[in-house]
Formats: C-alpha cells, structure tokens, sequence
C-alpha cells in the first residue's frame, strides 16, 4: 500500500509522516510532498527509523511524482488559523491549493481514497468533489473530509469527565467540522450517561476544541499533533479497509444521500473501494436534533461556498 501526504512538511504533516512511518503495514510506501524545499530531507529523516515502510519525498510546484501509484492521498497542505479567525477565513488561500492538488490527484492517481485535512473542510471537501467531478473522476465513496479529530477529543473529554480510560469511549461526532457544525452524539455513547448541564457543556467544548487549541498556540498555530494522530487513526483505517479487513467503521464528512446536506459526517463501513455503507446516525436526544436542525444553513453555505468556487 502507497500512502501519500501533501503539506507534509507542515506540522499536521510532518506528526502524521512519523506515526505513518511507524504504524504503516510492513511492505507499505510512504510518499511525501510539501511545496517547501525541506521535505526530501523529512523523508531522509524518517528513512532512519527502522520500520519496513519505505519513504520518499518531493518538494516544488509539482506534487505529482509523489502521487503515482498512492492508494491513499492525505491533505494538510495550506494555512492554519491564528487568534481571532475563523475556519472560514482560511478559505481565501486554501481554496485555492485544494483544487490545485485534487487537480493533480485526478491526473495521476484517479482511483485513490482521499482525505481532506485542509480547512475550511466543510467547503474544501465540495472543491475537490466538484474538481474531481470536473476531470471524470469523481467517485463519492472515495472522497472524505477527515473529521477524526472532533472524535478523539471527544473521547478524551468525556473519559476525563466520567473517569473511562480514553480507550473504552468511542463518541460519534456527525455534521461538519467547525463551530455549531459540529456534532458529538453523546446519547450514543456506550456505558455513561451525563445530566442536561453536562451534555450542553461537553457540546460546545468539542465544538470549540480548535479554538481553545488556536488561542492556547497565540499565534504560532492551530493543531497538529492531536490532528497527526486523528489523520493517522484515520488513513491506517482506510488502509485496513482497503487490506480487506471486515467491520472497519470511521465517521468522516462525504457526499451521501443529501438527507442533511450534500456533505455531511456520519458513520461509514469502509472496504476495497472505500465507503460500502453510509450508516444511519440512529436515536437523537431532542437536544441533538434541535442542534442539526441549527447547524444546516451554516453547512448548506459552506458547501455551496466550495461549488461556486470550481464553478
Ligand atoms: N481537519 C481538521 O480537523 C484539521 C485541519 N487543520 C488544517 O490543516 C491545514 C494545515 O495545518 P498545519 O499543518 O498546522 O499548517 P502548517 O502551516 O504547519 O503546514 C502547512 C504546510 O502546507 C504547505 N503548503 C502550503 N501551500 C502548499 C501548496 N500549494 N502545495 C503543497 N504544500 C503547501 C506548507 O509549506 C506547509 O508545510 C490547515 O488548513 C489547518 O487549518 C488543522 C487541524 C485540524
Ligand atoms: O481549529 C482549527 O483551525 C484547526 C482545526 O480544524 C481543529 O483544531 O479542529
């Protein structure tokens, strides 16, 4: 299996590069592209630790020598947030470095499950389908807006708060990846119950975790390590799947039915060709649902948002 990472220079990328080159299949490659000029020497780096992954990488305008014969494309390249901005502020630069890559994935490795890291992902993800559609190549059950991220913190919050081992909590986390968007179905979780207080606190902490994370760097960022973790929690996912292991299940933001939104996160069961089911979100709480109720014009814009930009 061929893993590659674009932006992996990055702090997303360079954290995601090292957990890959360690926890990958033996037998797998890792490949990996960064516009900056340190990448070949990130891959040099990485090369020295002794795992059977094999490693390159590739810097400059052209990402696609790093792309021939990926199995697997991961994006984090683009611009992080500072204090005081939003996701959506991201769009400007990162609009544009997003239909550029997916431009260059459609070229060279069509068939490849990708997973959008970049922000805005409510709106990065509808350009890559819509770049992807534009070059005959879309295939929505292998497109994703990697939402991992809200599901580990998730997890740790509330094992933190109801005293679980992190490891025992599986929360899902539906709807989009920023602010009201964001989901966590917390009815669902297995074995803890919370009181109304706790449900509306644990809501807006996990909606708001990208922020607290932003204002905590004061400048220097958002997060990339707890996001190189999620991204690779999620590609080794896609890599079992693709292995043809059985019962693999991630929440991800894909095209799915259009119930909510063209885009919107839910459980998947991924295989060999990428998502073989898009599962039902299940029960909601009536605070759950006045939440998805709240949260789809602020969705349905984003993506429109990411349309009208390939348009
Ligand atoms: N989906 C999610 O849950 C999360 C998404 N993010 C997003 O991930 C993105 C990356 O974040 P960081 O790694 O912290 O930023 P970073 O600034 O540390 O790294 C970004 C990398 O992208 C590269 N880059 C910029 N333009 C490029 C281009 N045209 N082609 C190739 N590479 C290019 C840069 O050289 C840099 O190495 C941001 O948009 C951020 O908002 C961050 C955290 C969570
Ligand atoms: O908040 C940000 O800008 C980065 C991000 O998506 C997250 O940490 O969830």
């Amino acid at each position: 299996m061929k893993v590659a990472v674009l932006g992996a220079a990055g702090g997303i990328g360079q954290a995601l590069a090292l957990l890959l080159k360690t926890q990958l299949p033996a037998g797998s490659a890792l490949s990996l592209y960064d516009i900056a000029p340190v990448t070949p020497g990130v891959a040099v780096d990485l090369s020295h630790i002794p795992t059977a992954v094999t490693v390159e990488g590739f810097s400059g305008e052209d990402a696609t020598p790093a792309l021939h014969g990926a199995d697997v494309v991961l994006i984090s390249a683009g611009v992080a947030r500072k204090p005081g901005m939003d996701r959506a502020d991201l769009f400007n630069v990162n609009a544009g470095i997003v239909r550029n890559l997916i431009e260059q994935v459609a070229s060279t490795a069509p068939k490849a499950l990708i997973g959008v890291i970049t922000n805005p992902v409510n709106t990065t993800v509808a350009i890559a389908a819509e770049v992807l559609k534009k070059a005959g190549v879309y295939d929505k059950n292998r497109l994703f807006g990697v939402s991992t991220l809200d599901i580990i913190r998730a997890n740790t919050f509330v094992a933190a708060l109801k005293g679980k081992q992190p490891n025992e909590i599986e929360v899902p986390v539906v709807g989009g990846h920023s602010g009201v968007t964001i989901l966590p179905l917390l009815s669902q979780v297995e074995g803890v119950s919370f009181s109304e207080q706790e449900v509306a606190d644990l809501t807006k902490r996990i909606q708001n975790a990208g922020t607290e994370v932003v204002e905590a760097k004061a400048g220097g960022g958002s997060a990339t390590l707890s996001m190189g973790q999620a991204a690779a929690r999620f590609g080794l996912s896609l890599i079992r799947a693709l292995q043809g292991e059985a019962n693999v299940v991630e929440c991800a933001y894909v095209e799915g039915d259009g119930e909510y939104a063209r885009f919107f996160s839910q459980p998947l069961l991924l295989g060999k060709n990428g998502i073989v089911e898009r599962r039902p979100l299940g029960t909601l709480s009536a605070f759950e649902q006045q939440a998805l109720n709240g949260m789809l014009e602020t969705l349905k814009k984003d993506i429109s948002q990411g349309e009208e930009f390939v348009k």
